[in-house]
């Protein structure tokens, strides 16, 4: 092993998630990348790739909440380093009860040592030991409500405030509460290979607990396991998903032998869910702006047995330019958006958006939906989706949109669960969080008139 590699993974877990904060702090990581890409490179087993998955999305899912513990007790400038390794270690002695308060504490002073010297171990024992003492300030002493939610949820503040005001305090309460539980690990069975029984049994041949949503037919949560190194996976009987992300394709629900357009498609996760529900017959063409992601729809088409996908190159901003005009039965933009609808896998996300990102990408998806339009046969379906909460990316688009094309009317959401269809307006539904205990999710399904 080089020297470093023995800096991220010596066999310490806390020490190999500090090296992750700090890489998403400093270079604006991603923490589930580079979460993934540490486990797998070293191979880390389930025992310690449990503790290091919690400890780092703990730790930066509550990073406002720990700073307001710590700061009575910091004194002076500190290294980034040393900042982490308090929230780091702090998160343990506020929000794991199985991890002894001494543990956590001797653990950091010796990660402090060999990071730096005895004496930022010295300030580090001191400042721990400190809160151990004297317990964390509570937030009652925060008197405006918002920013009170802001650092008990951990969100900036920018973000509650535009949360309230678009959907109310208690929904917003519940919406930033869940962003800190750990996300249901769930799977999308492949219903061209098998059931949803023979795919249960097979996970349990390998030891894999696992039982099957009560929304989503097709989803399975998983209760332990890693979904990516069973057989199953690997074999092509399932696919890692998360469930709202499942509601896209059966919204638009093409048929056998349909011609089908993904404008956005890349990694191909409801490219792949949409061939799996037109049994494999027909065509979908998964176009993506990256060339480069194109090669991980190919991966999965093969992995799971799909060949009818096709994949290009092609800008949705332009895509008319391209491809036949009114070529298609059915056009789904899953569009690239502000993703506040995953910040719990995501934590980072609640850190680096800015407010002025939202608009931005208003814009660019109106300029998507205009090119689906522009490719769609007369008569076809187009679905529009986004994995935010921001009603700038999802309803006002879809008004703007609709200004924009009197030849699209609304259409009624299909083949998706009564519940989640009761919270649905105008064909749009806006699925928070808290809702199923997925990702924040919007959908809105749309015809285009048979007349020109
Ligand atoms: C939400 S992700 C799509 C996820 C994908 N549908 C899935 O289920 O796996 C949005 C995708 O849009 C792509 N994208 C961004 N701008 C684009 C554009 N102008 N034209 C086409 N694709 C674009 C991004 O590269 C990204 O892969």
């Amino acid at each position: 092993m080089t020297k470093k590699k023995e800096q991220i993974w010596d066999g310490n877990v806390r020490d190999a998630a500090l090296t992750i904060l700090l890489a998403v702090d400093k270079h604006q990581a991603y923490s589930n990348l580079l979460l993934n890409q540490t486990i797998n490179k070293y191979k880390i087993e389930a025992k310690d790739r449990a503790l290091l998955t919690e400890l780092t999305y703990g730790t930066l899912q509550h990073k406002y909440t720990l700073d307001y513990y710590l700061e009575p007790f910091i004194k002076g400038k500190m290294d980034l380093w040393v900042k982490w390794l308090l929230r780091l270690s702090l998160y343990q002695i506020e929000y794991l009860d199985r991890v002894p308060d001494h543990a956590a504490v001797n653990e950091a002073v010796e990660i402090a040592k060999r990071r730096g010297h005895k004496g930022i171990a010295s300030v580090v024992n001191g400042v721990l030991r400190s809160i151990l003492r004297q317990g964390v300030r509570s937030t009652e002493e925060i008197k405006d409500p918002t920013k009170r939610l802001a650092i008990e949820t951990s969100h900036p503040e920018w973000l509650v405030e535009r949360f309230v005001e678009a959907y109310g305090i208690s929904k917003t309460t519940e919406m930033l509460h869940e962003n800190n539980v750990p996300p249901l690990l769930s799977v999308r069975v492949n219903t061209t290979k098998a059931t949803v029984e023979e795919v249960l049994a097979l996970l349990a041949e390998e030891g894999v607990e696992a039982e099957q949503s009560k929304v989503m037919p097709e989803c399975l949560h998983l209760k332990s396991g890693q979904a990516s190194r069973t057989k199953a996976f690997k074999d092509g009987y399932i696919t890692i998903q998360d469930e709202s992300s499942m509601m896209p394709a059966n919204a638009l629900n093409p048929q056998p032998g349909w011609r089908v357009l993904d404008m956005c498609a890349a990694p191909g996760g409801k490219t792949t869910h949409m061939a799996e529900k037109m049994n494999n017959e027909g065509s979908i063409l998964a176009t993506d702006i990256h060339p480069h992601k194109l090669d991980l729809i190919d991966e999965t088409s093969t992995r799971l047995g799909l060949g009818i996908i096709q994949t290009a190159p092609v800008d949705g901003r332009k895509a008319a330019q391209f491809l036949e005009a009114e070529s298609f039965d059915a056009v789904l933009v899953d569009a690239p958006c502000s993703g506040l609808g995953v910040m719990r896998r995501k934590p980072d996300i609640k850190y680096t958006k800015r407010e002025e990102d939202l608009s931005r990408l208003h814009d660019i998806q109106l300029e998507l939906l205009d090119n689906a339009v522009k490719v769609l046969k007369k008569g076809g379906r187009l679905v529009y989706s986004t994995c935010t909460v921001n009603k700038e990316e999802n309803e006002e688009t879809v008004q703007a949109f609709l200004a924009a094309h009197p030849e699209m009317e609304p259409t009624q959401l299909e083949n998706l669960p009564k519940e989640l269809l009761e919270k649905s307006q105008g064909g749009m539904l806006q699925v928070f969080p808290q809702d199923i205990g997925s990702d924040g999710f919007f959908v809105a399904a749309f015809q285009k008139s048979e007349q020109d």
